[in-house]
């Protein structure tokens, strides 16, 4: 896949730091929450989600997820809010999720996983010019991350939109991408409510592949998460 990175024994989570010193830098992602620990802080105000007008262009499984891409050329879909200081761009959203049963999410709550975990990436581009640029600046990202657990219950398909749950209580703390090259760059907000998804819709995502189609040693695309990393005495905040 063009990548010098994976989840396989080889290339996975805890062999990045070779090719990626960040990997173990002061503020890399994911963490465990633990809720009681979470400072709660009255000045954080409640996120704002405007996704109405949002353009997807492409969806893609990027060998390492299926990600869905949008235009981001204006603020027509925007998260701000919370602990953000500016609106912040929708750029794509992808999931990470797990083989059998309900390991699969890269945050975990006092050590429980979910069965997958959707992040919604956004870009500050009121300070930055490009996505590229603001990926790697210290206040350049947001990432909204939403749990995904198992239930029986179906839902339609993935539209920002329609896909949170009812409140938007959340978590947030500094961060980085949770995988490679793993910039110190994402103010990462996650909801405390999960969604549902049916054990149908986790299957779909176990079709996709790590490899190309063509590839003759056909690797299923599964657990592609990285375990919780050392909150190295950061702070997690909690909403009202
Ligand atoms: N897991 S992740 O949200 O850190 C992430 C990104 C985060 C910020 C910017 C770009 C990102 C691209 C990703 C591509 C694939 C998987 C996770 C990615
Ligand atoms: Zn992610």
């Amino acid at each position: 896949t063009g990548h010098d990175w994976g989840y396989g024994v080889e290339d996975g989570p805890s062999l990045w730091h070779q090719n990626y010193p960040i990997a173990k830098g002061s503020r890399q992602s994911p963490i465990d929450i633990l809720p009681q620990t979470a400072s709660h802080d009255p000045s954080l105000g409640p996120i704002a989600l405007k996704y109405d007008q949002c353009t997807s262009i492409n969806i893609a499984n990027n060998g390492h997820s299926v990600v869905v891409e949008f235009e981001d050329s204006d603020d027509r879909s925007v998260i701000q809010g919370g602990p953000l200081d500016n609106p912040y761009r929708l750029k794509q959203f992808h999931f990470h999720w797990g083989g059998k049963g309900c390991r699969g999410s890269e945050h975990t709550v006092e050590g429980h996983s979910y069965a997958s975990e959707l992040h919604l990436v956004h870009w500050n581009a009121v300070k930055y010019e490009t996505f590229g640029e603001a990926a790697t600046a210290p206040d350049g990202l947001a990432v909204l991350g939403i749990f995904l657990e198992g239930s029986v219950t179906d839902f339609k398909s993935f539209n920002p939109k329609c896909l949170l749950p009812s409140s938007l209580h959340y978590w947030t703390y500094l961060g980085s991408l949770t995988t490679p090259p793993l910039h110190e760059s994402v103010t990462w907000i996650v909801l405390k409510e999960p969604i549902a998804v049916s054990e149908k819709q986790m299957s779909k995502f176990r079709m996709l592949l790590f490899t190309g189609e063509e590839e003759d040693q056909r690797m299923r695309m599964e657990n592609n998460f990285r375990p919780p990393q050392p909150l190295k005495g950061r702070k997690v905040r909690s909403s009202n």
